[in-house]
């Protein structure tokens, strides 16, 4: 939709989004759709940039057509970014040093008011003063806490590769380290929301919470205090590093985040041993409820047939149709109680949604 937004059209394509879920999931029952603003809503932005004589823009790829479409103003993206894109445009524009083989721009933001801008070069940056000095300017001139450049094998940090956000989730302000270049939920506005749902379906639970795929904590830490105790894995190292970080930013205390795949999990409860689970007593835990927010392929066969083993499962989505695959095996054992819909990316086809099961009796 290449940064388009169509107010008019959006209840009627929220409408259709709902009709295409239920299909897939025709046994899901009490159904909540969480709406996205319908403008101003991605915190995240990643654009080509386009040289032609002594002009320089930025571009997207139509994904039908393939065709290049110049932007000249997004107002998906979040106020703080979409204010920012031509004013910095202009800066590197006049600048040679930052406008030369630039390749691509991303922006990073929050809704607490931080911004990163990550400035992509097709020649090396490494050692150019010039760079150097136009991308400090920057900051000066313009609303950017943070800027990285970056070329083939490197990345230069001004000073910080991240910025902190914060959600308001159910009234208590929680803050999330975001990392450049790590997943992080793009719809800040529909992420409290889901944060709030996975919470409600939590509800006070006596025994404890076992989450897959934690990222970098945003679920695990959201609902730590539904639970007696969190012990939550995910692949990516830098973002088990963030959630250590945001475990401690909160004030969290009954939250263990370990570098674990999914399928590793799946080994440790099997009996395998790992040195990272060294000091922890898996025997300890009474996890009740499993928790997975997998990537768009969904649950891997081993990991499907595991959260089967628990009482209650809470499963959040970005692909509708490895939902609707995964279901299959968990409803046989398993109730679906709760669904939602999270518009996470209005106006385009991107369905994000939950669902609580319970264990059949
Ligand atoms: C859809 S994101 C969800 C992240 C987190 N729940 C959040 O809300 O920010 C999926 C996460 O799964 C992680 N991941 C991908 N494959 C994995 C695997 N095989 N085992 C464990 N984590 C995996 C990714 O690094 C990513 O952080």
């Amino acid at each position: 939709m290449l940064c388009q937004v169509f107010p008019e059209q959006y209840a009627q394509q929220l409408a259709e989004k709902v009709e295409r879920l239920q299909t897939l999931l025709p046994q899901a029952p009490n159904l909540q759709v969480f709406e996205s603003p319908a403008e101003h809503y991605r915190a995240r932005a990643e654009f080509r940039i386009w040289h032609e004589e002594d002009d320089t823009f930025y571009i997207m790829f139509d994904q039908e057509t393939k065709q290049k479409v110049r932007i000249d103003e997004c107002p998906m993206a979040i106020k703080p970014i979409a204010e920012l894109m031509p004013k910095l445009m202009d800066a590197i524009k006049a600048d040679d040093a930052l406008r030369s083989k630039l390749f691509q721009v991303d922006f990073l933001a929050t809704l607490s008011g931080q911004m990163l801008v990550t400035l992509i070069y097709r020649r090396s940056i490494e050692g150019d003063e010039a760079w150097l000095t136009g991308a400090n300017r920057l900051r000066e001139i313009l609303p950017i806490d943070h800027i990285i450049g970056r070329a083939r094998k490197q990345k230069i940090l001004l000073d910080e590769d991240f910025v902190t956000e914060t959600l308001d989730v159910d009234g208590k302000p929680l803050h999330y380290q975001q990392i450049e270049n790590s997943f992080t939920q793009p719809n800040p506005y529909v992420a409290q929301h889901m944060l709030h749902w996975a919470r409600a379906v939590s509800g006070k639970s006596d025994g404890d919470l076992i989450e897959l795929y934690c990222g970098n904590g945003n679920f695990s830490i959201a609902l730590a205090d539904c639970y007696r105790k969190v012990l939550a894995t995910e692949i990516s190292k830098t973002s088990v590093a963030s959630a250590q970080i945001n475990i401690a930013a909160n004030g969290v205390e009954n939250l263990q985040i370990i570098k674990m795949a999914a399928e590793e999990v799946t080994e440790a409860f099997g009996g395998r041993e790992f040195n990272r689970l060294k000091g922890i007593d898996l025997n300890a835990y009474e996890f009740s409820t499993i928790f997975v927010d997998p990537p768009r392929s969904g649950l891997d066969d081993l990991t499907r047939k595991m959260v089967c083993d628990y009482e209650r499962i809470i499963y959040i989505s970005c692909n509708p149709e490895t939902l609707a695959r995964d279901l299959e095996v968990l409803t046989q054992t398993h109730e679906i109680q709760q669904t939602a819909l999270f518009d996470q990316f209005p106006y385009t086809h991107h369905i994000e949604s939950g669902v609580f099961l319970t264990r059949k009796a």
